[in-house]
């Protein structure tokens, strides 16, 4: 079982950013979703634990050895997925992943053929291995991206926002492909789309303006709110009325009417109905108590 822990980082950018406050968090084997608004600081705490930048103070292990400064261990055992991958350049999927291999460390020819071809099938990529990578869609070019963090065996996989950008039907096949090869080894997933944590990770955390905010099992979250969130639809020209009465945690605009979730410990009048929370109700809650606290 492997073991990553994060305890009290901090990272201020040169321009007075705040982006990651006594962050502390405990992983272990399986998916970890870290949730947040964009500019929670999500990225930034990806890119310190690969070791694209150094935290200002606090410590990171895995497996007890120190990755901020044994940073070519953390390379060994890390496999990334960034945000924007850049330019491809014009060269085929089975040449570029060789080559990242060789990059990686893996100098054995055979040994290296064989991993890429393993890596290209086990992403569904096996028959399109001649194709350059560029001339990819958007689900294909992000399961490259996953073959390419796996290239190695590394024990920890960071993904930032994959399926951003990615169609209903690609993103499902590339979140399927996350659960298969997230039993193994941690896992990060870093989104803002609370449904994709909450259809592959056991474990979560949330981030808000570059601070942990909560971190747990969707389960226990889900079950915080039991008995807590109303619905009620009502006029869209009500719902200024209804803020300045309800803790109103999100609406949706369904045919010209509002549908109001709302945070009450007993029933706010007798058209709520009663909802079984979801994580997205967690989330909401969770930002909305943020927004009162500014
Ligand atoms: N290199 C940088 N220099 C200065 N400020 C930065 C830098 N990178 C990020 N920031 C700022 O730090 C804060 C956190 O940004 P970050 O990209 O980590 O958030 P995020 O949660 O990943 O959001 P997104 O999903 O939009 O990427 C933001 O206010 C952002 O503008």
């Amino acid at each position: 079982m492997n073991q990553l822990s994060l305890k009290n980082i901090n990272k201020t950018y040169g321009n007075g950013v705040r982006a990651i406050e006594e962050v502390t968090l405990e992983l272990s084997n399986g998916m970890f979703g870290l949730l947040g608004p964009n500019g929670a600081g999500k990225s930034s705490l990806m890119k310190t634990i690969v070791g694209l930048q150094r935290p200002d103070s606090g410590s990171i292990t895995l497996n007890g050895i120190d990755i901020v400064t044994d940073t070519d261990f953390i390379k060994q055992q890390l496999g990334f997925l960034p945000q924007d991958f850049g330019v491809y350049p014009k060269i085929s999927a089975y040449d570029l992943l060789n080559h990242l291999a060789t990059l990686k460390g893996v100098v054995n020819k055979t040994a290296r053929k064989e991993q890429v071809l393993a890596l290209l099938d086990k992403v569904n990529l096996y028959q399109h291995r001649h194709k350059e990578v560029h001339t990819f869609s958007g689900g294909m070019r992000q399961r490259f991206g996953i073959a390419q963090a796996l290239l190695g065996n590394p024990q920890v996989i960071i993904v930032d926002e994959p399926t951003a950008g990615l169609d209903p039907e690609e993103r499902n096949r590339f979140n399927n492909l996350l659960s298969e090869i997230g039993e193994d080894m941690i896992i990060i997933l870093s989104t803002h789309l609370v449904e994709d944590v909450k259809n592959l990770c056991p474990n979560m955390a949330v981030m808000h303006q570059g601070k942990v905010i909560a971190q747990g099992k969707p389960s226990h979250f889900i079950n915080s709110l039991a008995g807590a969130i109303w619905k009620k639809t009502i006029d869209k020209k009500e719902r200024g009325a209804y803020e300045q009465h309800f803790s109103i945690i999100s609406t949706q605009l369904t045919e010209g009417k509002l549908s109001i979730h709302v945070y009450a410990e007993t029933q706010p009048d007798s058209h709520f109905e009663l909802l079984s929370p979801t994580l997205e109700d967690y989330y909401f809650f969770m930002m909305n108590q943020q927004k009162q606290a500014a």
